[in-house]
């Protein structure tokens, strides 16, 4: 068997494309269009290159890109008087603080201070809370673009056995409780999980999540099981997954390559989370389960 391949990229770009729709529709009933303020600390070169993007797809979806670079010595006071700046600014829908940041800055102290309506990364407790007991917040972007793209490939997920490899809270924590709210039975695996690939091969579903280039290789894959690989890691051969692509593709139903299939819904969800959060903040009726 040889997997489908889950071309993240053009459902990706289907879904900016929609979302424009709708920010358009909502500069219209707003007067103003939906903002995103992005923030950037440092010269980290992958952190500069993804704040470019977001900027270029937030002014190509037609809505207001507002970008705060500061230095890489900023202070925490600083930086935390930028985030308080962003949050009150009503021109503002989204607030977004590019991670890493540097080792000096304590990170959840700054994610603590974004206003949780404008918390497009869905990273502040306020959200991970309210993911938890399923009430509206903000849902962190790349599990929210892993869950569209299961839900693309196997519509009903209900029932399922679902492994997430990984627990980090930007990750592997959102993408359970997603995949629980969907009704399948989650197991989460990490670092300390004994017999991992016995866990993996009961799996209908598995998200890789880990950050270790190939860690997950295609003999514990089930037959016919979709595989979310959410890893980017650079190598001396190129970009590579968390998943052994070669190995898995032989064995899974459907498997999502990297580059080209995680990484890009990533964007695609962070404008979809600011139409979002603008449409909350001008109280316009909006049904987000239309994104
Ligand atoms: N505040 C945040 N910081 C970080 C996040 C985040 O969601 N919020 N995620 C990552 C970086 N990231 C966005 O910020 C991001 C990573 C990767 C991609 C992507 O499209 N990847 C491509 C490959 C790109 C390449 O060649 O390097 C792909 O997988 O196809 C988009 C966004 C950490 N920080
Ligand atoms: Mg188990």
């Amino acid at each position: 068997m040889t997997a489908r391949i889950i071309d993240g990229k053009a459902f990706a770009a289907n879904l900016r494309a929609r979302v424009a729709t709708h920010a358009a529709a909502f500069a219209a009933a707003a007067g103003r269009p939906a903002g995103l303020a992005v923030v950037l600390v440092g010269e980290d070169a992958a952190s500069s290159v993804y704040v470019r993007s977001k900027g270029k797809a937030t002014r190509e979806a037609g809505m207001a890109s507002f970008e705060h670079r500061l230095s890489t010595d900023v202070s925490q006071d600083d930086l935390i008087a930028r985030v308080e700046q962003l949050n009150a600014d009503p021109a503002v829908d989204g607030i977004l603080v590019q991670l890493p940041l540097p080792k000096h800055l304590d990170s959840d102290a700054v994610l603590l201070t974004i206003d949780p309506d404008k918390d497009v990364d869905g990273f502040h407790p306020v959200n991970a809370g309210r993911l938890a007991t399923g009430l509206p917040g903000m849902v962190p972007c790349t599990p929210y673009g892993c869950l569209l793209l299961l839900r693309d490939v196997l519509g009903d997920l209900s029932g399922m056995d679902a492994v997430v490899v990984g627990r980090s809270n930007i990750v592997g924590k959102p993408m359970a409780a997603l995949l629980t709210a969907e009704s399948c039975t989650v197991t989460i695996a990490h670092s300390r999980t004994r017999d991992l690939a016995d866990h993996v091969r009961r799996a209908d579903i598995v998200v890789a999540a880990v950050g270790r280039a190939n860690f997950v290789p295609g003999d514990w894959i089930k037959p016919g099981a979709t595989v979310i690989d959410v890893g980017i890691n650079r190598t001396d051969a190129g970009l590579v997954g968390d998943v052994d692509f070669a190995s898995a593709k032989e064995v899974a139903g459907a498997i999502t390559p990297v580059p080209g299939g995680v990484g890009p819904m990533t964007i695609a969800c962070l404008l979809r989370n600011t139409l979002v959060a603008a449409y909350r903040r001008a109280g316009i009726a909006f049904d987000d389960k239309t994104l």
